[in-house]
């Protein structure tokens, strides 16, 4: 059984109690079996953290590994033009290797600045590839292919058959969920209900009971996205999704956006979780989400960056920040405080992935996925008597983090990727979008070379 010891760390748990402590944590066949005091024991690796913060690892729960090599090429876009005439385009333009690289390039951004868990939507097709790259790194996920079997402005090689897309969901699900241990799992991910027909969603509904499987989907993102709904489907949008069954603990909708009351009650009566995207929001100008209110309502709330084309980063610093001055904006200085935000960021993902009781806080008999944060910098300091939660989320950032871990295995150290090639990678993420935009044409005639 491996272990590792982290000596004299600043502990910010984000337990209950809020406990933040300087002392020793040891972490045992994965989990943390001691926390806080002076632990004076063997184990194969001594980390001395003095003047680092230990945390647990940041949990994104909205992410599109597959879109991570489109990043810069669909900015300053109005939305529609941005799915329609860019990201759709691009994402039927794929293949195994161009999606492995696409995913393996995100998963490094995100393993380099702290997040240990995501839960991934993914493209149609070559979802095994994004799998491979989730199993070869060590990040902990949830990931599922999209689905979409409606829609006349879909891209032909996106378009799917209903019977086909729940059966290559199954035959992913069969092969991926729960491997090595659960750290991985499947997910199902109609991607919104404007390209999913009824029979898809409620095909996913029962999928979902059969297997105990999540499912995870777009919701109520922009104000045409909701008034399409309600004239083609005849409800509202969340109103729709429960009306067919799928409002339960084991959705998580992201966006939630534009909600109305009996939305919020619906999503809080069924036990619905929300995904907050801010800097997705404000870049596709889609709009606030009223966070707080959910909040307020006992709705769990996780944070997520989005894909890497409406943001462009998917550095969780960055969110927190977004997500902490966006409210502010419209409600005032007091509300989402550092601390709010960064438990959103931790113990709120894991509530809404299901997975409070396994990560998102420093506990004995939670997982070993643990950060570390070293702030031995001009943008850290004063630390004398710091408020470690105003440090964290309003002056850290992504380059202070140097040793992440995920089950008690190291994937960075000093700032150094274990797991991921970082030349490689970078290298082959260049030639992969520069093979993809040459097919690009060939696939959606309609795509000018700018795309
Ligand atoms: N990041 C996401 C969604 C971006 S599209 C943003 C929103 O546009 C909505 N949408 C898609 N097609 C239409 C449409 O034809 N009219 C109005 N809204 C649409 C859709 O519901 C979604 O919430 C992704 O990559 O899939
Ligand atoms: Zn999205």
């Amino acid at each position: 059984m491996s272990s590792i010891l982290i000596k004299n760390a600043q502990i910010v748990a984000m337990d209950e109690k809020g406990t933040v402590d300087t002392g020793d944590v040891l972490i045992e066949g994965g989990v943390i079996s001691r926390v806080g005091g002076t632990i004076d024991t063997e184990a194969d690796k001594v980390i001395h953290a003095a003047g680092k913060v230990l945390l647990p690892g940041f949990v994104q729960t909205h992410i599109h590994l597959c879109q991570t090599l489109f990043r810069g090429r669909a900015d300053d876009l109005e939305l529609l033009d941005w799915l329609k005439q860019r990201i759709w385009p691009l994402e039927a333009a794929h293949d195994e290797e161009s999606i492995y690289y696409s995913a393996m390039l995100g998963i490094g951004e995100l393993l380099r600045s702290g997040t240990t868990t995501i839960l991934d939507m993914e493209t149609v097709h070559h979802t095994d590839a994004a799998f491979r790259a989730i199993e070869e790194s060590g990040i902990r996920a949830l990931s599922g292919k999209v689905m979409m079997d409606y829609g006349d402005e879909v891209p032909l090689p996106l378009r799917e058959n209903t019977e086909q897309s729940l059966r290559d969901s199954v035959e992913l699900l069969e092969k991926w969920h729960g491997r090595d241990n659960g750290r991985i799992s499947y997910v199902f991910c109609p991607r919104f209900v404007v390209s999913c027909t009824e029979e898809l969603l409620v095909g996913v509904r029962n999928l979902s009971q059969r297997y105990g499987v999540k499912v995870h989907t777009h919701a109520s993102e922009n104000i045409g996205e909701i008034a399409l709904v309600e004239r083609e489907r005849g409800m509202r949008n969340v109103a729709y999704l429960d009306h067919i069954g799928l409002a339960s603990p084991d959705l998580i909708l992201v966006h939630c956006v534009w909600l109305d009351e009996a939305e919020k009650r619906i999503i809080r009566e069924r036990g619905v979780k929300v995904t907050h995207c801010p800097g997705s929001n404000m870049k596709l100008a889609s709009g606030v989400a009223e966070v707080p209110d959910l909040l307020g309502r006992h709705i769990h709330v996780g944070l997520g960056s989005d894909g890497a084309p409406c943001n462009n980063t998917l550095d969780m610093f960055s969110e927190m920040r977004l997500a902490a001055l966006a409210q502010k904006t419209l409600h005032g200085p007091t509300v989402m405080n550092a601390r709010q935000v960064l438990r959103m960021a931790t113990m709120g993902g894991a509530e809404v992935l299901g997975l409070e009781k396994e990560i998102g806080s420093i506990e004995e008999g939670k997982k070993g996925d643990l950060i570390l944060l070293e702030l031995d910098e001009f943008h850290a300091y004063p630390s004398f008597q710091a408020d470690p939660y105003s440090r964290i989320v309003y002056s850290a950032g992504y380059s202070d983090v140097d040793t992440v871990m995920v089950n008690g295995k190291l994937l960075m150290e000093n700032k150094s990727l274990l797991t991921i090639n970082k030349r490689n990678v970078l290298r082959e993420a260049d030639r992969s979008i520069e093979r993809l935009l040459k097919r690009l044409p060939n696939i959606v005639g309609a795509v000018g070379s700018k795309a």
